[in-house]
């Protein structure tokens, strides 16, 4: 038997899992990417922890990584962290057969077709339509945009840069956070508002405060804060918004999914908030986009299963 190596790599959390087999996923381990120097000394730690636990490591031979940066060539260099790697130099190291590097939302897109219910949550009406693109979008350390698109019976998955596309405004007081941020910072992209520090810097413009994203969330769920909760509800205003650019430019009919790890938090106030009336509110396409519906995935390692399903097609 061997085993396959599987990393999910965000600006905050690496998550780890050996894959036997039999395409299970075993040994799943979340590790800080602050704690450790380097990639390749968390790969260290995380082999080293599964070998304790009675993992045979010794039989990993390929290994897929999902990491949150565009992989263009052999320089893989993060852009919410300061890691940097050789994709060649460390699969020598590692003696790999084979080493899959991928952007993190393309294997993240990968996983759409093959949710099942159980593994995402529906908000508001519409209803998919086979074989169409599929639309992702993802607050975390960074807001991660992909999709995935159908070619004969398989999928094929967009490795883009939809974080940063220029922020549009769609009310007044969604313009006055515009205008804090052009004096702050020269372009203001859709990911400088919809990511942890995102959230914060909505809360300091709604109420002149400095807060934590953590706190933030909490301060709106127990409703001790009503700066913390129209923090909330605009970051989901405006998630909403970004949210029906993808599916307007993809055609995403085949249903626009939300990720990444920010999201998931806020409990039923997302489900509670603006977020899919304003996903529909643009002008003419507004039956267009009613008709789309939208996911939360709630499975919890997504990632992992898409890059081992992209792993298992890599020579
Ligand atoms: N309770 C919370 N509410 C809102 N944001 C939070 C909360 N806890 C952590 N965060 C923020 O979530 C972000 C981390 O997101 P996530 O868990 O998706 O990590 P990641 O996968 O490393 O990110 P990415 O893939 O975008 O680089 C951080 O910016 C952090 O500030």
């Amino acid at each position: 038997m061997s085993l396959r190596m599987l990393a999910d790599i965000g600006g905050t959390n690496a998550r780890f899992a050996l894959q036997s087999d039999d395409g299970q996923l075993e040994h799943i381990e979340v590790l800080s990417c602050a704690a450790h120097a380097t990639l390749g000394d968390a790969m260290t730690a995380y082999l080293e922890g599964a070998a304790r636990r009675g993992a045979e490591v010794q039989s990993v031979r390929r290994a897929g990584i999902a990491i949150a940066n565009p992989v263009e060539d052999d320089l893989v260099s993060m852009t919410n962290h300061h890691w940097s790697f050789s994709i060649s130099k460390l699969r020598t190291e590692r003696a790999l057969d084979t080493l899959l590097v991928v952007n993190d939302f393309a294997a993240l897109a990968m996983s759409l077709p093959y949710l099942a219910p159980s593994q995402r949550t529906r908000i508001g009406g519409g209803v998919e339509l086979a074989a169409r693109p599929m639309g992702l979008i993802g607050p975390g350390t960074g807001l991660g945009v992909s999709g995935v698109i159908p070619a004969g019976t398989e999928w094929i998955a967009l490795a883009g840069e939809g974080g940063h596309v220029s922020f549009a405004p769609a009310n007044r007081e969604e313009y006055a956070i515009l205008d804090m941020l052009w004096n702050e910072y020269g372009h203001v992209s859709a990911e400088r508002l919809l990511s942890g520090r995102g959230l914060e810097l909505i809360h300091r413009a709604l109420s002149g405060k400095q807060a934590g994203a953590a706190d933030i969330t909490s301060a709106a769920l127990d409703g001790s804060c009503a700066d913390a909760r129209r923090t909330v509800d605009s970051f989901c205003a405006i998630l909403g918004s970004v949210a029906g650019n993808v599916a307007l430019t993809l055609g995403a009919t085949g249903g626009m999914y939300i990720g990444g790890g920010i999201v998931p938090r806020f409990g039923a106030l997302f489900a509670q908030s603006a977020f899919r009336q304003r996903f529909e509110d643009k002008g003419r396409l507004g039956g267009y986009l009613a008709r789309i519906p939208t996911y939360l995935i709630t499975e919890q390692y997504p990632a992992l299963r898409g890059v081992a399903a992209m792993l298992s097609r890599a020579h």
